[in-house]
């Protein structure tokens, strides 16, 4: 029997799980405040944080490291590479850690699962990270060729839910046009065609609808208005876009539940803002559906906010659903899509990638 640790540290919580070959053990979501998170300049200084998060699960469910045949965490900004298992190695330890490719949470996944592993002297491995880049050529055009558009999104959850969606729909993931919403800390619209994500949202960068945490899309003068008003320096405009904007900025708080619960008091404010947010991500799945020919099967809401059913879920669906049927997968599988990773790599059928 295989025990595997899974990291998957969000932008919002880190969720950690252990698998025991394909079961379940235990899963166990740690949300962080905004109040919490923004005294951490960058992503690598929330590693001591995180770590002692991962070690508190550990301690209460009673599993010693030295139990556990493998760790897996999501990762990480990392350079493009295709979908698949990898092992940690010096090269990925390297850009997760400076940073080259960016910061995000999902850094953290293998940067800890590496440093608990090598306590034990098990193998550290990331899956599909939120830089698998499938993007057909059309769809990399921005409107300037110094700022081509990037695949960067929840690839992770977004390949699962692909694969589950297809199957309620009694179709091959391969043969199906889907598109697929995450929607967590971070927001992402995927356009998955016949198993390949030919579109999608820079889920980090300033596009797409706005999110519990981010700005979206931005007016760009008045971005660069501000830019050069000599208010803020760089890193402060870029934590007003990541971190301190959508929810936080409007509401302050970077919490779905917490804005429900102003709507149910009667705050018109949080009303309008929560339904601003699912009139831009129906806005987006009707673009994603114009770069399919709006030729879509299915359409998936998954992510955190996707648990709400009363609010989130139907003020999106009464929007899209003549374009295809929508589904919810709340929270969405990405701890299974990652133990799932493991088990077959530690079995042998599934090929181990090198960075
Ligand atoms: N029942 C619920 N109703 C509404 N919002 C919810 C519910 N449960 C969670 N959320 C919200 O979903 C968001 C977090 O979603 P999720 O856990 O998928 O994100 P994350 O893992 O932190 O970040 P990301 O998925 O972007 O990496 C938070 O705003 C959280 O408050
Ligand atoms: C880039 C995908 C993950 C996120 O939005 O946090």
């Amino acid at each position: 029997m295989f025990r595997i640790l899974v990291i998957n540290p969000g932008s919002t919580s880190t969720k950690l799980a252990i698998f025991e070959d394909e079961n379940e053990v235990l899963n166990e979501t740690v949300r962080h405040t905004s109040a919490e998170i923004e005294p951490f300049e960058k992503i690598t200084d929330q590693y001591e944080f995180r770590k002692k998060v991962i070690e508190n699960f550990l301690n209460k469910a009673g599993y010693p490291l030295s139990s556990f045949s493998a760790i897996i965490g999501r990762g990480g900004l990392l350079k493009p590479i295709p979908g698949g298992i990898y092992s940690v190695n010096e090269d990925m330890l390297k850009d997760l850690k400076s940073g080259k490719y960016g910061e995000h949470a999902s850094n953290l996944g293998g940067l800890i699962a590496y440093e608990l592993a090598k306590e034990v002297e098990i193998q550290s491995f990331i899956a599909d990270p939120v830089v698998v880049d499938e993007m057909m050529d059309i769809a990399r055009f921005s409107g300037h060729p110094d700022f081509p558009r990037k695949s960067i999104f929840h690839a992770l959850n977004q390949k699962e839910i692909g694969r589950q969606l297809a199957e309620k729909l009694g179709k091959d993931y391969e043969d199906s046009n889907l598109i697929i919403v995450h929607m967590g800390g971070g927001i992402s619209v995927g356009a998955h065609k016949k198993g390949k994500v030919v579109d999608v949202n820079n889920a980090l960068d300033g596009d797409g609808p706005f999110t519990p945490e981010r700005a979206g899309t931005l007016p760009l003068t008045g971005l660069i208005d501000l830019c050069y008003s000599g208010k803020y320096t760089l890193d402060e405009v870029k934590k007003l876009i990541k971190g301190k904007g959508g929810f936080v900025a409007y509401l302050n708080t970077n919490d779905g539940r917490e804005v429900q619960e102003k709507i149910v008091k009667g705050d018109e404010k949080a009303k309008l803002i929560y339904s601003a947010m699912a009139f831009q991500v129906a806005k987006w799945i009707g673009k994603f559906a114009a770069a399919m020919n709006f030729e879509v099967d299915g359409i998936a809401l998954t992510g955190g906010l996707a648990y709400d059913k009363d609010m989130m879920v139907p003020w999106i669906s009464e929007r899209v659903e003549f374009i295809a049927p929508v589904y919810t997968f709340p929270g969405g599988d990405e701890e299974r899509a990652l133990a799932m990773s493991a088990f077959r790599a530690l079995k042998g059928v599934q090929k181990i990638n090198t960075y």
